[in-house]
Parts: C-alpha cells; sequence; structure tokens
C-alpha cells in the first residue's frame, strides 16, 4: 500500500519532470548572459501574478544549466523529483550520497525569487559553511544574495548589524541551532532597528528527521541572571560515591530514572546527622543528592558529554559533537561539574526557550530531505504534516550490508572487529570504524595501535580537522575510526582504484539507538553507485541490549559470560537475531514517546510565547508615537487595587501609592474619606497623571516620549517572561515527579501554566506602572535623556 502510495506520487512528480526537462535544450543555447537575466525575468513573471508553480519548469532548468556551467554538475532526473518535492513542502528521503545538496538548489532558487526568507539549514556548521561557499557560487551567479548563517570560530560572535546583513541575503545557508538562538536573540530587542531576522519564509532542513524529530528533546535555552548558587553540590557528589547500584540507590530498566532505596536514604540521614531527610525542611539537600545521583548514573563521560579545557560540554546524542552554548538545566549540569571535579558554573535562569518544532512550525512552507525517513513518516505527517516521498537512486545502490555479528561479551566482539579490520587493511581497503562513544573510539584507537595499524580519530576532541581526515577516509590503507560524527552528511569519496578493492568498509562496533543512525553510517559507503560494504558487530553487553534486551537475554548473558574468551563464538539463531532486532524497536519507540511528550508539554510555552511575542513585536514597530493606552493600563490597575481591598485605609492606599505610583508622596490629607472608592479612584488617577506629565516634560519630544513609554513596556514584559519561562522549566521537573503518585503530568502542567500565565499578565501591568511612575528620566551631558528604572 505505502509503496503504491509512493509510486502514485512519483507518477504526478515525473510529469512535472518532463516539463523541466522540455526547457533543457534551449537553456543549453542561452549565453550565460542570456541565462542570468532569466532571475529578474522570473521576479517580473511573479509579481505580475504568476505562481510559482506556474514558473517552477522553467526555473529549474535554469538553475540546472547554471549549475553544470557553474559546478560542473547537471542534476540528474532524481534529483528534479526530490527538488520538487522540497518545493511542495514535503519530505524527500533520498538515500545516502545520491547528492541532496545539488537537489536543494533548485527549490532554494525558485523560492528565493519571491524575496521572502529562503534559508537552508544543516546540523553542522562544517556543512553549512562548505556548502554556502560551493553552491553559493550558482545563486550568485545568476544574481541572487547568498549569506552563510554561521563562522568558523566559535569565540567570534556575529554582532547585529553582520546578522542583518546575513539574513537579508536572498538565500542563508545555516544551523538548524542558529537560526533557533538567533530568533530568541533577535526577540530580545529593544527596538525595530535592533531587530535582523525577516518574516520566516522558505526552509529546506537538511538531515529532516535528526533536526524536526530526533533533536526535539533539547530545547534552545538563552539564559540569563544567575540563580544563587548552592554550596551542596561537592557534599552530595561525595556522598553519592559511596552508595552501591541495587542496595543504597535503584534504576529504571531503560536507566533514565534513579533513586535512593531505603538504605540509601538511612545512609543519607545517617551522614548529614539527620532525623529523617523527608521531613520537609530538607529540600535543597534532597534535590542536591538527586542531582548528584543522576549525574554518577545517567550520564557517561564520553558519551553524554566530555571535559575539554575544564569545562563539561554537552554532546549531540544524534552525531556525537559538541553542543556548544547548550548546558543542563536546573542544577544538573553543576552537579555534573562536580562529579568531574571542575570548577562550578553559574547555574543561569532560563530567559526564553524553543523547541526545533516549534521553531520550525513558523516558517510558511518546510521542505525536507534526509537518507532515513520512511520508517518515521507517521511522525513527520502528525507534527508538521508533511509527506515523505522515497526517490529513486540514480544508480543502483551496489553496497553490501551485511546481517550482524552478535556475540556474547565485549572482548569477544573486539575481538571478532579487530580480525574484520585487520583482514581487510591487509589488502588496502579503506576502512571507517564506527563507534558510539568517544571512549570506545579511543579504545579502539589504542588497539590499532598495538597492532601498528596507522589511522585518524575523528571524535568531539578533534573536530577542527574533520575536513581534512574525511578527504583522506577513503584512499588506500587508510583506516578512520569516528563517532557518529562521520554519519549525515559526510562524503567520502574514493582514492584510485579503491573501487576495485571493494570500495569503503564500514564497520559498526556496536548496534545503535535506533535504525535510522545505523543506515546512515552504512550509507557513507556505496555512494553514487560505488562499491562497498557494512557489517555492525554486536554484543549483549551493548547499551541497546542491557536498556531494551528481553530479560532472557541478560539471563543468557550472565550464565555464558565466562566462556570462550580466546575464541569468540559468534551466536546465529534466529532468536537472538530477533531480539536484537526487536530492542532496537523498543529504543526508538521510547524516543518518539519521548519526543510525543516534549512537544505536549511544550506546547503551552509555544502559546504564550507567541502572545507575548506578539505584544512585544506590536510595541517595537511602534517607533514614531506609542499607541498603547496607557491612560485605561492606569484605570484598570487601580480599578483592581480598589476591587481588592473592600475597606480602604488611609494607610492602606498610602503604601500602594508609595510602592507604585510615586516616591514622592507623603502620605494622604487627614481629611481624605478612603471609604469613597469613586473619590479614591479620581485621587489616584491624578496622581498618575501628574507623575507622568513630569517625567514627559524632561522628555525632548513627542518620539522620545514614545520611546520611553515603550521601554517600560517592554521592559515589563521581558522582566515577567523571563520569570515565566523559568517557572515552567520548573514547573516541568516538578509535574514529572507526580507522574509516580499517578496523576496526568501533562494535564497538570497544562493546568499550572494557565494559571501561571494569568498571574504573569497581572505581573506585567504591575511592572508597567511601576516602570512608567516610579522610574528616573535625567539629563545627559550631550544632551540625551537617559531612563532608569528602579
Ligand atoms: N548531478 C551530479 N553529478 C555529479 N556528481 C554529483 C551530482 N550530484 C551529486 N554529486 C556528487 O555526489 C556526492 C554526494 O553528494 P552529497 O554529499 O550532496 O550527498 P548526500 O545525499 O547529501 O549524502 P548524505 O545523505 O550522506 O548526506 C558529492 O561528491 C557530489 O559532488
Amino acid at each position: 500500500m505505502a509503496l503504491s502510495m509512493n509510486t502514485l506520487e512519483l507518477q504526478k512528480l515525473r510529469r512535472i519532470l518532463a516539463k523541466v526537462d522540455s526547457y533543457a535544450k534551449t537553456m543549453k543555447k542561452l549565453s550565460d548572459g542570456q541565462l542570468k537575466d532569466k532571475t529578474s525575468f522570473f521576479k517580473k513573471l511573479l509579481k505580475k501574478g504568476a505562481s510559482l508553480d506556474d514558473i517552477l519548469p522553467e526555473a529549474f532548468a535554469v538553475v540546472r544549466e547554471a549549475d553544470r556551467r557553474v559546478l560542473g554538475m547537471f542534476p540528474f532526473d532524481t534529483q528534479v523529483l526530490a527538488g520538487i518535492v522540497l518545493h511542495q513542502g514535503n519530505v524527500a528521503e533520498m538515500k545516502t550520497g545520491e547528492g541532496k545538496t545539488l537537489s536543494a538548489t533548485m527549490p532554494l532558487y525558485l523560492n528565493a525569487l519571491t524575496e521572502e526568507s529562503t534559508i537552508l539549514v544543516t546540523t553542522n556548521e562544517y556543512l553549512a559553511m562548505r556548502d554556502a561557499k560551493e553552491m553559493g557560487r550558482v545563486y550568485r551567479w545568476l544574481g541572487l544574495t547568498v549569506a552563510c548563517g554561521v563562522v568558523n570560530d566559535p569565540s567570534v560572535k556575529l554582532k547585529p548589524e553582520d546578522k542583518k546583513k546575513i539574513y537579508a541575503s536572498d538565500i542563508v545557508y545555516t544551523t538548524n541551532s542558529a537560526v533557533g538562538f538567533d530568533y530568541l536573540l533577535d526577540n530580545l530587542a529593544d527596538s525595530a532597528a535592533e531587530k535582523y531576522m525577516r518574516p520566516f519564509g522558505y526552509v529546506i532542513v537538511d538531515e529532516a528527521d535528526a533536526v524536526l524529530l530526533d533533536s526535539a528533546q533539547m530545547p534552545l535555552i538563552i539564559s540569563g541572571a544567575p540563580r544563587v548558587q548552592s554550596n551542596m553540590y561537592k557534599l552530595a557528589d561525595n556522598f553519592v560515591q559511596l552508595l552501591t547500584e541495587n542496595v543504597e540507590y535503584r534504576m529504571d530498566e531503560e536507566k533514565k530514572n534513579v533513586w535512593l532505596t531505603h538504605a540509601g536514604i538511612d545512609e543519607a540521614e545517617h551522614y548529614f546527622s539527620l532525623e529523617n531527610l523527608y521531613d520537609g525542611t530538607h529540600t535543597e539537600l534532597v534535590r542536591q543528592l538527586e542531582l548528584a545521583l543522576r549525574a554518577h548514573t545517567l550520564f557517561e563521560n564520553g558519551k553524554n558529554y566530555v571535559v575539554e579545557n575544564g569545562e563539561v560540554k554537552l554532546l549531540d546524542a544524534q552525531n556525537g559533537r559538541i553542543l556548544e552554548m547548550t548546558k543542563l538545566q536546573s542544577g544538573q549540569h553543576q552537579a555534573l561539574e562536580a562529579r568531574e571535579d571542575v570548577e562550578l558554573t553559574p547555574d543561569m535562569r532560563a530567559m526564553t526557550s524553543i523547541t526545533y518544532q516549534n521553531l520550525f512550525r513558523m516558517f510558511k512552507k518546510i521542505g525536507g530531505m534526509t537518507g532515513t525517513a520512511k520508517t518515521a513518516e507517521d511522525e513527520f505527517i502528525e507534527t508538521y504534516y508533511m509527506k515523505v516521498v522515497q526517490i529513486p537512486t540514480n544508480k543502483p545502490v551496489i553496497r553490501k550490508d551485511f546481517p550482524d555479528e552478535i556475540y556474547t561479551t565485549l572482548p569477544e566482539k573486539i575481538l571478532a572487529s579487530m580480525q574484520l579490520v585487520r583482514q581487510l587493511h591487509e589488502k588496502g581497503q579503506p576502512i571507517l570504524l564506527v563507534t558510539a562513544s568517544v571512549e570506545i573510539s579511543e579504545i579502539y584507537s589504542e588497539l590499532l595501535l598495538h597492532e601498528r595499524i596507522p589511522h585518524n580519530v575523528l571524535n568531539a576532541y578533534n573536530a577542527a580537522k574533520e575536513a581534512e581526515i574525511i578527504a583522506e577516509a577513503g584512499q588506500r590503507g587508510r583506516v578512520t575510526v569516528a563517532t557518529s560524527m562521520a554519519g549525515r552528511g559526510t562524503d567520502i569519496k574514493l582514492g584510485k582504484g579503491m573501487a576495485k578493492l571493494g570500495g569503503l568498509a564500514v564497520i559498526g562496533t556496536e548496534k545503535m539507538a535506533n535504525e535510522r543512525i545505523e543506515l546512515q553510517l552504512r550509507g557513507r559507503s556505496g555512494r553514487q553507485g560505488d562499491p562497498g560494504m557494512s557489517k555492525f558487530f554486536v554484543s549483549f553487553e551493548d547499551e541497546l541490549v542491557i536498556k531494551y534486551g528481553a530479560r532472557w537475554m541478560h539471563t543468557f548473558y550472565e550464565k555464558h559470560k565466562n566462556f570462550a574468551l580466546d575464541k569468540p563464538q559468534k551466536l546465529t539463531s534466529f532468536r537472538v537475531r530477533k531480539a536484537i532486532q526487536r530492542a532496537q524497536k523498543y529504543s526508538d519507540s521510547s524516543g518518539v514517546q519521548q519526543r510525543k511528550s516534549t512537544l505536549e508539554f511544550d506546547e503551552s510555552v509555544r502559546v504564550q510565547r507567541e502572545l507575548v511575542y506578539k505584544q512585544r513585536n506590536n510595541l517595537i514597530r511602534q517607533t514614531d508615537e506609542c499607541k498603547y493606552d496607557i491612560s485605561q493600563l492606569f484605570e484598570k490597575y487601580i480599578e483592581k487595587f480598589i476591587q481588592k481591598n473592600k475597606i480602604l485605609t488611609s494607610v492602606k492606599v498610602s503604601r500602594f501609592v508609595f510602592d507604585n505610583l510615586s516616591y514622592k508622596y507623603s502620605g494622604l490629607p487627614a481629611e481624605t474619606d478612603c471609604s469613597e472608592p469613586k473619590k479614591m479612584r479620581a485621587l489616584l488617577l491624578e496622581i498618575c497623571r501628574k507623575e507622568l506629565n513630569e517625567k514627559k516634560i524632561k522628555l525632548i519630544d513627542k518620539k522620545e516620549i514614545s520611546r520611553f513609554y515603550r521601554l517600560s513596556l517592554l521592559k515589563a514584559i521581558d522582566d515577567c517572561w523571563i520569570e515565566e519561562v523559568d517557572n515552567l522549566q520548573q514547573l516541568r521537573t516538578v509535574v514529572s515527579s507526580r507522574q509516580y503518585a499517578q496523576r496526568n503530568p501533562i494535564f497538570e502542567y497544562h493546568r499550572e501554566a494557565a494559571h501561571s500565565f494569568k498571574k504573569m499578565k497581572r505581573n506585567i501591568q504591575k511592572q508597567a506602572v511601576q516602570n512608567l511612575l516610579l522610574s528616573t528620566v535625567l539629563e545627559n551631558e550631550d544632551g540625551t535623556r537617559s531612563i532608569y528604572f528602579s
């Protein structure tokens, strides 16, 4: 059924392809100048009312010809098909190595003709820079502007004016995290002049499954002011090191949660000399113990993070790369720092955050491309309303994917995999040896050294040498040990004569968390119809089996773990093979579940963020005249005060005035009758007006007054929103633990989030009034004015 749907879809696409083809000859005959003139011609057609679909065949044909003239590559029919899918806002599944980069040139050019923002995001800086440079030549040749949204050196920070130039370009190549952070930062701007992003138009997401699905769990967060630092991190860390698994603490099967047992609680009470750890007075210690325990049991150095120059840096679970600007929240990062004995960094409050799903859903149209999407089609449809279309390969894939070799123990597996490496290396065949963590990549490196096999290592520690290592990886006799960094996007070109030797051999040293990661790794070989081979080695000690394997596998392992260390024993039974596959399926569906729950949790933040940003943007746009009704703001605020206080006394009113409306007020006149709300209302409003007028007089002109209004309101919104984001983040941790109390955490979360949003709105009103009335306007020496908020 699924296949025939795909065939139908392809039939429709082929009809469009035929139209693109029909222009090929004409385009070939055009001079360079005539071909370049097509850009302005298309723009005119669009302005006259033609649609993108109308001009697609000719525009694609123009880019195809330009690709040939500028890059020396003429997009294959299959690449044109993929280009159409991308333009239509769906996911093009192209087998690895089929040339996604070139396919994207056609839809990017077409959509950029609308003069709306057109962006291509990839998963890493290296690819963004490479493609902006390489493919950029074609767009420039055709008269469009191109920019790259990332820089080589992480210590170089782009300034708003640089970013403005970048985002103003017709086509931008960048990374998903750069767009995300830029979006968040752009929405912290105080004035329209500081904003640099254009409204989101069209985006092509490279490695769509990795970005749109797998990366969903880790929201992008911008941190602000530090929280008060606890001094208990080290103490808690020392304590948990004394504990033993299954005695003082226990973990769930998937190793996602850990908790103290009764024995563990007794131990803690004894260690910290407490009567009762859970009597409610030691909440900070309880939290610290939990963080320290998690740091020691759920995180692995070399897999989840690395320590570089005395800093704990997180690794992207999908591609093994360092996640810049990202830290674990709510003290978990500090607990890891304590575990690694490096200097503790301050725990920052989250100022604003967004998940990738919600970021990309803001674009008018998304096209996705990847080698692996079909198995996740339901998730694509459900989350983004995107279909997945499988594009046939240009040439048949002749790579041999061998079945997994399965062993009981880790040493057996290592021995067997090293044997294969030796055997292939002797022939001179290039080898890519992939591992699931930095640590294992280093173990293999040592083994190879021991065997005197020269090799390169590519992991998070030497990402800088990536281009160099990849350039050599397909040459005779090369052995490259790499983490999943050498997965997606890595284009290994075969050296001379290597096809005859069998092409690149991909050897996996561990079963990966899902099938897609594995397919991506195999796909480094057999590109563009080249020969190649791939094989994965598995043992019952692999993380995947430990976490997701059937119970009998653990019993089997315990029984057989001491046998046959010197001579690896392959396990070939159908039952074992099936069980390994099933473990991988479980692991994958556990990922799907987690992503769904992240999305559900994020829904409240999304709704709130959209409302807040809308209000912010409205204000920012009012540069000349602030249209916000200030008098109404005062009236509402005063009304609320009066409603809340059924009996008004002179003390209460004076306090209210002093806290909110004016510092100058020295108390109500003795004869004031506070019991009369109407009179009170008038009196308080008069105070507001007077106070505001005094400020207005100090400001030079209407424009400055409106700037003062704008800043007062923006500051109120921002301060309260920061508080709210932080609140929601904390709330999530709290409700997650209620899961154990048989409640529906998501329902509770939304309920409490709605409640806290209402509270935030009240606070914004309050702070806006205070900012307007209690701030100070001072004249500077040069005649300009500065505003100081209290
Ligand atoms: N039409 C073409 N003519 C000639 N060479 C091409 C063509 N299209 C792509 N190539 C070459 O094929 C190789 C693979 O391209 P690319 O890296 O874009 O593949 P990919 O689909 O992105 O792979 P992956 O899925 O692994 O990221 C590159 O070396 C590229 O130059």
